[in-house]
């Protein structure tokens, strides 16, 4: 199935789809990945789970977060001039987070059913952009790595203005040079083909608070278990 969805063309629209209640919004996140390989949703995140989110991110202290560039895996490859973003890894160690674990599982387990992606496990992170900061044009996930299939992206900022900037940018393919936007607001819901479509951030004037997160395949070996601990 993962082939058959990178062979097809993305469009740059995504489908109009009216969701009335959680099927519906899995059903209509289902078929754009089916038909064109990624979704935006605007503001569809129940809106209890976007305040708890909201308020506990807000709320966090400095201390859990750690520069994005110097964090684990794909990031640890990664320096300060290509993302300048802070993050914190989502364990489902607080109400919040935990409730945002609940909602991705539920959404996984919908994925699987419909479109067979064999969806194994999800990794997330929050994630704060103070005002400047970035995240250059980058893949979630190497090819052939069949690791991060599918990307996921949320974002907790209420009242932003289209001139507020912090655009993500997401590109059909390594030559596109206009692609996507989508504006970081409050409860828009963003996914794509982690290894299919560049993407990148663009400087915000504001804070910018979101949530990234990663689908992934059963990568486990001898060697390593998945998921990572
Ligand atoms: O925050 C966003 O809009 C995208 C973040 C991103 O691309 C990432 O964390 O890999
Ligand atoms: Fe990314």
């Amino acid at each position: 199935m993962t082939a058959l969805l990178k062979s097809q063309k993305a469009n740059s629209n995504t489908y109009a789809c009216e969701y009335d209640g959680i099927e519906h919004l899995f059903e209509c996140i289902a078929q754009d990945i089916l038909h064109q390989g990624f979704s935006v949703q605007k503001k569809a995140l129940p809106l209890p789970l976007a305040d708890i989110l909201h308020y506990h991110l807000t709320n966090m202290p400095d201390n859990k977060f750690s520069d994005a560039a110097i964090g684990r895996q794909l990031a640890q490859q990664q320096n300060t001039s290509i993302r300048s973003d802070e993050i914190a890894w989502i364990n489902g160690d607080s109400p919040a987070g935990t409730q945002w674990l609940k909602f991705t599982s539920e959404l996984q387990i919908y994925l699987n059913r419909r479109l067979f992606l064999g969806l194994f496990s999800f990794e997330s992170h929050f994630a704060h952009y103070a005002p400047g900061r970035f995240y250059k044009r980058h893949v979630d996930a190497f090819k052939g790595e069949a690791n991060r299939v599918l990307s996921l992206v949320t974002y907790l900022n209420k009242d932003w203005n289209d001139a507020d900037g912090g655009e993500l940018v997401i590109y059909q393919n390594d030559k596109d040079k206009s692609g996507i936007t989508v504006y970081p607001e409050y409860g828009t819901l963003t996914f794509f083909l982690s290894e299919q479509y560049p993407h990148e951030v663009k400087p915000a004037k504001r804070d910018r608070y979101s949530i990234a997160g990663w689908f992934r395949l059963n990568s486990s070996t001898a060697e390593r278990v998945d998921p990572p601990s």
